[in-house]
């Protein structure tokens, strides 16, 4: 019932068509109950009196009302699937707006496939609902109400008696909404699953084909798919043994209503009029009970598959800008790490122990410093605190001595150039990919970015240039060629911090080289973070940062660290063995 009012909110802007929806609905309705009232009219006052200009006027009549109800049917399936298109584009709009705004946090945990599924399959059993089973939910109740209400003043005793058979539909129809409430539950999880596993495959498929796992991987899609015929088999034949039943008790009715009637008419109690009134009217009564069945259908999906709209639209953010951020124009780059301590949400402080622990530094502006240290030793972990794709759970980030949180978040986020290990690009042109964070841009500005990170004159070399389009993810290029094109979308936006998280690491050491002869150059007055795993990324840091198992051990210059004699002058021996053997 909670799911039904809270869907009512999203229906409530589309007020306008509902009751232009409903008006026409009660419209048809009274037709329909009208409509055996004049068959009547024909037969005991035209037919039984031989006065064929009754029967003609009445028939005209009929076919009058019969005309505006189909004008009617038109305006209110129109507007009902306005109402229902309505609904579906609203909650996919804020559901859509909500995935943007929720946190790293959400997204380490979520399943692509699950996510797609509900902002589709799901929201369209809502739109199936809320566009054509409520409305035709209420119509079969009142036509059902009136039908009865109508029989009953024209003849009340055959009206009762033939209706016994009513209160059996209505129990296999309360046991059936019963049974497929759970159905429905089960077939919207598992279509879930199956998009994922389908998602993830895709997705994955360079690995599934290098492990030659297609078996193993179709058999696992089998397995989900086989889960999913059988939970949908189960319902169909919850509904294959409701509705044979209830459509039985119908003919049931209309038998008992013919022969309740004769008996009637030939006692002179009904005349034949009402009695061929009651057999049309008796269509009143059984369709709405059989429409019920699959109207509990629609309803039950809808009422499983909302919440699980609704739980992703519950998910609160944990990363907000503040109501009243402080701007980032003019932002200079002093970056101070006082004390940081930092879990991930799946982690207990209680037991766990932080990914960082008590961190503190300091950049000043223009400053290129190079984080070095282990795999898993925490650097991505640190420059994510940075750009607050998660908070810091004790201490504090600054930038130009205000904390990070207090900074208006897309501002922070556009002050900061980050090229990622990881390079997402779009299947788009390379030119809308370098342009990604800034659109505007002109041809001179994407062309400056793309010498400075070494891409020019390969993209010059292909044949349609800026405008080559790449496959989803940047299929087309290298791994090396997708991290420059990312380098270059980062040096486009002109930010006053750069990270660089391994984005040299799919490169050979000379581009290397050369990328950071050009980024010197970029670079120049700004603050830069260039994270790390082997020294020839870093020889151009004024100062490097060594972590280790989330611990700063050492920070200071090359020759300081070389003397130190630590994890940096150990890195720095053990390259150099491998490079002179
Ligand atoms: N979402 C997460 N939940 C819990 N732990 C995580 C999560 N993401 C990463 N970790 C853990 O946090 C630690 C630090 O990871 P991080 O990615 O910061 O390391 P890194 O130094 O950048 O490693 P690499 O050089 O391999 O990229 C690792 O031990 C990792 O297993």
């Amino acid at each position: 019932m909670k799911t039904l009012f809270r869907l009512m909110i999203y229906v409530r802007p589309s007020a306008k068509w509902v009751a232009l929806a409903v008006s026409v609905m009660i419209m048809g309705t009274l037709i329909d109950l009208i409509a055996p009232w004049l068959l009547r009219e024909i037969f005991d006052e035209g037919i039984a009196k031989r006065d064929m200009a009754v029967v003609l006027w009445l028939t005209l009549a009929l076919a009058g009302v019969q005309a505006v109800k189909s004008a009617g049917m038109f305006a209110q399936g129109y507007s009902q699937e306005l109402v229902g298109q309505n609904v579906v584009f609203r909650l996919r709009k804020e559901l859509y707006a909500h995935l943007q705004r929720l946190s790293f946090s959400y997204y380490d945990r979520a399943q692509t496939g699950q996510l797609m599924s509900r902002m589709t399959g799901d929201i369209e059993a809502v739109k199936n609902f809320v566009g054509f089973g409520a409305m035709n939910l209420f119509a079969g109740m009142l036509t059902f109400l009136g039908t009865i209400i109508f029989m009953m003043s024209m003849q009340w005793k055959v009206t009762v008696i033939s209706l016994v058979t009513i209160p059996f539909i209505l129990f296999v129809l309360w046991r059936f909404n019963d049974k497929v409430g759970p159905a429905w539950s089960n077939i919207r999880e598992q279509m879930g699953r199956l998009t994922t596993t389908l998602q993830e495959n895709i997705s994955g498929i360079r690995v599934v084909k290098s492990f030659a796992t297609e078996k193993t991987e179709q058999q696992k899609f089998a397995e989900r798919n086989e889960q999913n015929f059988e939970t949908n088999m189960e319902r169909a034949k919850l509904e294959a043994k409701a509705f044979p039943l209830m459509g039985f008790y119908g003919g049931l009715t209309f038998v008992l209503m013919i022969w309740i009637g004769a008996i009637f008419v030939v006692r002179g109690e009904m005349s034949l009029g009402t009695f061929m009134a009651f057999q049309w009217y008796t269509w009143g009564i059984i369709w709405p009970l059989n429409m019920l069945g699959w109207q509990i259908n629609i309803m039950q999906q809808a009422i499983k598959a909302a919440p699980r709209v609704f739980e992703v639209l519950d998910t609160p953010v944990d990363v907000v800008s503040p109501s009243v951020g402080v701007p980032t124009t003019g932002m200079k780059g002093d970056v101070v790490f006082e004390n940081v301590r930092f879990y991930f949400a799946d982690q207990d402080p209680a037991s766990d122990q932080p990914v960082l622990h008590d961190i503190s530094f300091r950049v000043k502006q223009g400053e290129v410093v190079g984080v070095l240290g282990s795999t898993g030793s925490g650097k991505s972990s640190l420059i994510g605190l940075l750009s607050r794709f998660y908070d810091v759970s004790g201490g504090r980030v600054a930038i130009d001595g205000v904390d990070v949180r207090e900074y208006e978040l897309d501002g922070l986020r556009r002050s900061i150039g980050i090229v990622p290990q990881e390079t997402f690009l779009f299947s788009a042109s390379i030119r809308d990919n370098i342009a990604y964070g800034f659109p505007e841009a002109t041809r001179e500005q994407i062309e400056f970015a793309a010498r400075k990170a070494q891409i020019h004159a390969f993209i010059e070399g292909l044949p349609d240039g800026y405008d080559t389009r790449i496959g989803e993810r940047g299929v087309g290029l290298s791994g090396g060629q997708r991290q420059r094109v990312a380098l270059a979308r980062a040096i486009l936006m002109d930010p006053p911090i750069h990270v660089l998280d391994e984005a040299t690491a799919s490169v050979d050491t000379a581009t290397e080289s050369a990328i950071h002869v050009a980024l010197l150059e970029v670079m120049k007055g700004r603050t830069t973070f260039i994270i790390a795993q082997r020294l020839s990324s870093i020889q151009h840091a004024d100062r490097i940062i060594v972590l280790e198992g989330g611990r700063l051990t050492e920070q200071g210059t090359h020759k300081e660290l070389n003397e130190a004699n630590g994890f940096f002058r150990q890195l720095f021996d053990r390259q150099k063995q491998i490079a002179h053997s």
